[in-house]
C-alpha cells in the first residue's frame, strides 16, 4: 500500500483555514492555494534520491549531494487542479505539465474526462497527480486510470482536503501510488461537496459562480 499522509505543517494549516472562509475573494484564494501547494511540493518531495557528485568550490574539490532519478511531470486535473500548478513549479522549475480535464456530473457525481495531453515521456517521470478536492475519488480514480494507461507507473497524488470516502475509494482503485493531503476532513455531504471542505475548488478559483 502506498503513503497516506496529511501534512501537518503550521504554515499550511494555518493557510488552509483562511481559504475554507466563505469571505475569501477570488484573487487571495488563488494566490494562497500556490503558497499551500508551495509549501506541500516541499514535504512531497521530500524522498527525492540524491546522488553524489564531483564539484569544485573556490576552496577545494569535493564530493556533493544532488538530485538524481526521475524527472519531475505535474499532471493538474482541470479545471481546479490549475491552481495548483504554478505553486509547484516555484519549487521545481523545470518539471513538464500534463493535463487531464475531467468534470464530474452534478446529479450522479460521476467524473467524465474531457481533455487529456501528456509529455510524451510519462513512463520515464515521477508523476504528481493534483487536484484540490478528493471527494468520492471518482475524478482522481479516473485520472490515474488513464495515466496508467498511457505507461505511468511512479504517481503522487497531492490534494488540499480530502473526504474520508475519497480516500479508501483511491486506495482501493489504486493501491500502489502515494497520497497527500492538507487535512482529511470529516465527510461528504449528500451533493457530494466536502464538509466541512471549501466549496467548489474551481469555482472559487476561476470566480465562476
Ligand atoms: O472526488 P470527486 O467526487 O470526483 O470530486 C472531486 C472533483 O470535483 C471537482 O472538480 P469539478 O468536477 O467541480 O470540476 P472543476 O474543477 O472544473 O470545477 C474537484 O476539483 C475534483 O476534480
Ligand atoms: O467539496 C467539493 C467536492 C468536490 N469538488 C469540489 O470542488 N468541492
Ligand atoms: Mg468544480
Amino acid at each position: 500500500m502506498g503513503k497516506f499522509e496529511v501534512l501537518d505543517h503550521p504554515l499550511i494549516q494555518h493557510k488552509l483555514t483562511l481559504i475554507r472562509d466563505k469571505n475569501m475573494g477570488t484573487k487571495d484564494f488563488r494566490e494562497t492555494v500556490n503558497e499551500i501547494s508551495t509549501l506541500m511540493a516541499y514535504e512531497v518531495s521530500r524522498d527525492m534520491p540524491l546522488e553524489d557528485v564531483e564539484i569544485e568550490t573556490p576552496i577545494i574539490k569535493t564530493t556533493r549531494k544532488q538530485l538524481t532519478g526521475k524527472k519531475v511531470a505535474v499532471v493538474p486535473i482541470l479545471r481546479a487542479g490549475l491552481g495548483m500548478v504554478d505553486g509547484i513549479l516555484d519549487l521545481i522549475p523545470a518539471a513538464k505539465v500534463g493535463h487531464i480535464g475531467m468534470y464530474r456530473d452534478e446529479t450522479t457525481l460521476k467524473p467524465h474526462e474531457y481533455f487529456v495531453k501528456l509529455p510524451s515521456d510519462i513512463d520515464q517521470r515521477q508523476l504528481f497527480v493534483v487536484d484540490p478536492m478528493l471527494a468520492t475519488g471518482g475524478s482522481a480514480i479516473m485520472a490515474i486510470d488513464a495515466l496508467k494507461k498511457r505507461g505511468a507507473s511512479s504517481i503522487k497524488f497531492v490534494c488540499l482536503v480530502a473526504a474520508p470516502e475519497g480516500v479508501k475509494a483511491l486506495q482501493e482503485a489504486h493501491p500502489d501510488i502515494d497520497i497527500y493531503t492538507a487535512s482529511l476532513d470529516d465527510s461528504l455531504n449528500e451533493d457530494g461537496y466536502i464538509v466541512p471542505g471549501l466549496g467548489d475548488a474551481g469555482d472559487r478559483l476561476f470566480g465562476t459562480k
